[in-house]
C-alpha cells in the first residue's frame, strides 16, 4: 500500500499531443525495475573481458548483438548470465553501474532502485563485498555528479533453492545498510513465490523492503502468492494479472505498484506486438502501473525509448504520461516528502509545456 497519491491537473489536457514525445523525454521519472547486469552493453562486455582476461564465446560486438534474438525469458537469461561472467573486480561493478546511471540521467530519471543478482557473481568466486561496494560507490556518486538518487535491491535467483537464498542473505547482512530491499528474479515458471516464503519472512523481520517478479510469464496465481505469501509491496512485471479480474481489483484497491517493462515484454514475446501491450488497460483499471527498462542493453532501449515507443504504438495520451511518472514516484521506496518534491518537479515540467 503506497503512502502518497498525487492528483492530475486537468489543465495539462491542453498540451498538444504532437508534443508528447518531447514531454515523455523531459518529464522527471523514477525507474523501479532495472537489473544492473542487464545494462551491460556489448561494448562494455568486450572491454571488461579484455581487461580481466575472460574468454567469451563471441567473435565481436556485432556477433554478440546478433545473439540477442530471444523467444522467451529463459533464452534471454542464458545469454544474460554469460554476459555477467566478465565482472570480477569492484571497479567493474562500479563502471557498469556508472554507465547505466549516466544513461538514466540523460533520460531525466531522477531516482532509480537498481536490482542486482549477487548469486550470479558469488557462484564464480567473486566476493559479496566486491559486488556491493562497487555498485554502492556508483550510487553514492550519482547524486552529486548526475543529480540522480540511486539505491540497490538484492535479488534472489528463483531457479536456485531457498537454502541458497538464505546463504546469500547471510553473506549480504554485513552490508545491510547498502541496500534497501530484496527481490526475486530469474526463471519464473516452475518456481512460484511460495518457494521463498521463509527467506522473505526473515527479510521482512529485518526491515528490508520486499518486491518480487510475478506474472511476467507465470500465471496470476503467482501474483497472488507474491502478495499473500511473500507480502511484497510491489510486483515486478505483473502483466498477467489482467487475466484475473479479482486480482486486478485487489491490486487497484491496495495500490500495489506494478513495474511494467514494455520493451522487455516485446523482446521476450510476452506480447506479440507493442500495440497489443496492456499498459493502457492496467492504467485505465486504476492500477499503479509504471514504465521501466528491465535489461536495457538486451531489450533495445533505456527509459525514454520504453516510453516513446510504447506511447507511439498504443496511442496513450498526456494524462497517461503524467500518471506513469507520478506512479513511479508514488511506488518508489523514498520518503513522502521526497515523493512530494519530485511530483512538484513533474508538475512544473508539465506546466511549462
Ligand atoms: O525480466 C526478467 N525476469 C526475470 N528475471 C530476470 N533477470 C533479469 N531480467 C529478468
Ligand atoms: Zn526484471
Amino acid at each position: 500500500m503506497t503512502d502518497f497519491r498525487p492528483v492530475y491537473d486537468p489543465r495539462f489536457d491542453n498540451i498538444p499531443s504532437d508534443r508528447l514525445p518531447e514531454l515523455l523525454r523531459a518529464m522527471p521519472k523514477a525507474e523501479l525495475h532495472m537489473h544492473i547486469e542487464g545494462s551491460l552493453e556489448p561494448e562494455l562486455i568486450f572491454a571488461l573481458a579484455q581487461r580481466n582476461g575472460v574468454a567469451i564465446p563471441y567473435a565481436s560486438v556485432e556477433d554478440l548483438r546478433k545473439a540477442y534474438a530471444f523467444t522467451n525469458l529463459q533464452s534471454f537469461l542464458d545469454i544474460y548470465y554469460a554476459g555477467a561472467s566478465v565482472l570480477l573486480k569492484e571497479q567493474d561493478f562500479y563502471d557498469m553501474a556508472w554507465a547505466y546511471l549516466e544513461r538514466a540521467a540523460a533520460d531525466n530519471v531522477v531516482h532509480t532502485e537498481m536490482f542486482f543478482d549477487p548469486q550470479t557473481h558469488t557462484a564464480r568466486g567473486v566476493a559479496m563485498e566486491t559486488v556491493v561496494d562497487g555498485l554502492h560507490r556508483a550510487c553514492v556518486d550519482a547524486q552529486p555528479k548526475l543529480g540522480v538518487s540511486a539505491s540497490l535491491i538484492l535479488c534472489f535467483l528463483r531457479h536456485l533453492s531457498e537454502e541458497e537464498a538464505f546463504e546469500t542473505l547471510e553473506q549480504a547482512l554485513p552490508f545491510r545498510d547498502l541496500f534497501i530491499g530484496v527481490g526475486l528474479d530469474s526463471s519464473e515458471v516452475g518456481h512460484p513465490p511460495e518457494k521463498f516464503a521463509r527467506v522473505f519472512a526473515r527479510c521482512r523481520e529485518l526491515g528490508l523492503r520486499l518486491v518480487a517478479h510475478a506474472g511476467e510469464e507465470g500465471p496470476p496465481e503467482y501474483v497472488w502468492s507474491a502478495l499473500d505469501v511473500l507480502k511484497v509491496e510491489r510486483v515486478d512485471h505483473g502483466v498477467q494479472s489482467a487475466k484475473d479480474p479479482a486480482l486486478m481489483k485487489r491490486l487497484a484497491q491496495d495500490r500495489i505498484p506494478l513495474t511494467v517493462c514494455p520493451l522487455s515484454n516485446l523482446k521476450l514475446c510476452v506480447f506479440p506486438d507493442l500495440s497489443k501491450h496492456n499498459l493502457g488497460a492496467l492504467l485505465d483499471a486504476g492500477l499503479v502501473a509504471t514504465v521501466n527498462s528491465d535489461d536495457p542493453a538486451y531489450f533495445g532501449g533505456y527509459m525514454n525509448q520504453n516510453f516513446t515507443q510504447t506511447f507511439e504504438a498504443t496511442g496513450l495520451k498526456v494524462q497517461h504520461a503524467w500518471q506513469l511518472a507520478a506512479n513511479s514516484f508514488e511506488g518508489s521506496f523514498i520518503d513522502v516528502a521526497a515523493k512530494r518534491a519530485y511530483v512538484d518537479r513533474l508538475n512544473a515540467v508539465f506546466a511549462s509545456f
